[in-house]
């Protein structure tokens, strides 16, 4: 690339030898050299990251079942290997949950076998989204999943990592990065083979009827967010309006992720994240933005799959 600046300062020491105001135009050159030097990289780069998106091709799995229930069961079976799985190759299994029906949707962990073969100590649980409001909130992720699940299994205290719920949103989510960066610079954490970021073992994602995902929401700029592990909104349009997200970024460098949707309000999502028909009104959907490192795997109940064919 510097071969730009060469040709530049080449001919600007040539207009030098022309010019009666050779050092303005020897500046215009300079300036002009650095500029196109600039943008050339900056060209190369996106060029590189698409690339490297393009190649990054997720194994999808769709699974359909005939009720909320069977979804249920077969997500705990699903969970329990990846934790013996994980904690076989790592020592740990770090996990990231959503709010909403997801955790309901985890009850099935809580009876035997699981409860009590599952060995909960060497488990890590991360928020995949958070509502900046006060951790023993009505609206808090952190307390949905602690009332319904957390409270019910024994992860020590210091492996569940809840916000800062002191923290104005842009804070509470610049400290949640870095708590996160923390571990993985500790090693608790792996990171991400093909970027910077932490690599989880799993994600649980659930999904609104809107197609958003996380805090990512339609019409809204985080989703587009590149560098940012997580990020914050304060004008999101499902209530309450302060949260904190993870970003795509961050999300696709996972493992496996589960996408768990269930209800009819969720099938004119479904429908347009797996059948690939367009949406009119936002293209693409949050949903369809995520694509990760390992396995996407679907679990959809009769409902939810209901516009899909077969
Ligand atoms: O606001 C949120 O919504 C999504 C979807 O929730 P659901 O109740 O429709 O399953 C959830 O995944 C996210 O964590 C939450 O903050």
């Amino acid at each position: 690339m510097s071969y730009l600046s060469h040709i530049s300062s080449i001919a600007a020491s040539w207009l030098n030898a022309i010019s009666t105001d050779g050092v303005l135009i020897s500046a215009v050159f300079a300036l002009v050299g650095v500029a196109s030097t600039i943008m050339i990289r900056l060209i190369v780069r996106t060029i590189r990251s698409l690339l490297k998106r393009k190649n990054q091709k997720s194994k999808v799995n769709v699974l359909r079942f005939h009720s909320e229930e069977a979804v249920a069961i077969a997500l705990a079976k699903y969970i329990a290997d990846l934790s013996v799985k994980f904690i076989k190759e790592n020592g740990s299994f770090s996990v990231v949950l959503s709010g909403g029906t997801l955790i309901d949707t985890l009850r099935k962990l809580l009876e035997p076998p699981y409860i009590g073969s599952i060995d909960w100590s060497k488990w890590l649980i991360f928020f995949l989204d958070e509502r900046v409001v006060p951790l023993n909130h009505l609206d808090s992720n952190y307390k949905l999943a602690l009332d319904g699940f957390l409270s019910k299994v024994t992860i020590p205290k210091s492996n569940i990592y809840a916000i800062n719920d002191k923290l104005s949103p842009q804070d509470a989510a610049d400290d949640y990065e870095n708590r996160i960066k923390q571990q993985v610079n500790k090693s608790k954490l792996k990171r991400s083979g093909n970027s910077e970021f932490a690599n989880f073992d799993l994600m649980l994602l659930g999904m609104g009827p809107d197609g958003h995902v996380a805090s990512l929401f339609c019409w809204h700029f985080q989703r587009f967010e590149r560098t940012r592990w997580v990020t914050f909104i304060k004008d999101s349009p499902k209530p309450p309006s302060r949260r904190i997200t993870f970003t795509f970024p961050l999300i696709n460098a996972a493992s496996e992720i589960a996408m768990v949707v269930t209800g009819e309000d969720a099938a004119d999502a479904v429908k347009i994240a797996l059948s690939k028909t367009t949406n009119s009104s936002c293209f693409p959907l949050p949903v369809e933005k995520v694509s990760p490192a390992g396995t996407l795997t679907w679990f959809l109940d009769k409902e939810a799959a209901s516009g899909l064919s077969g």
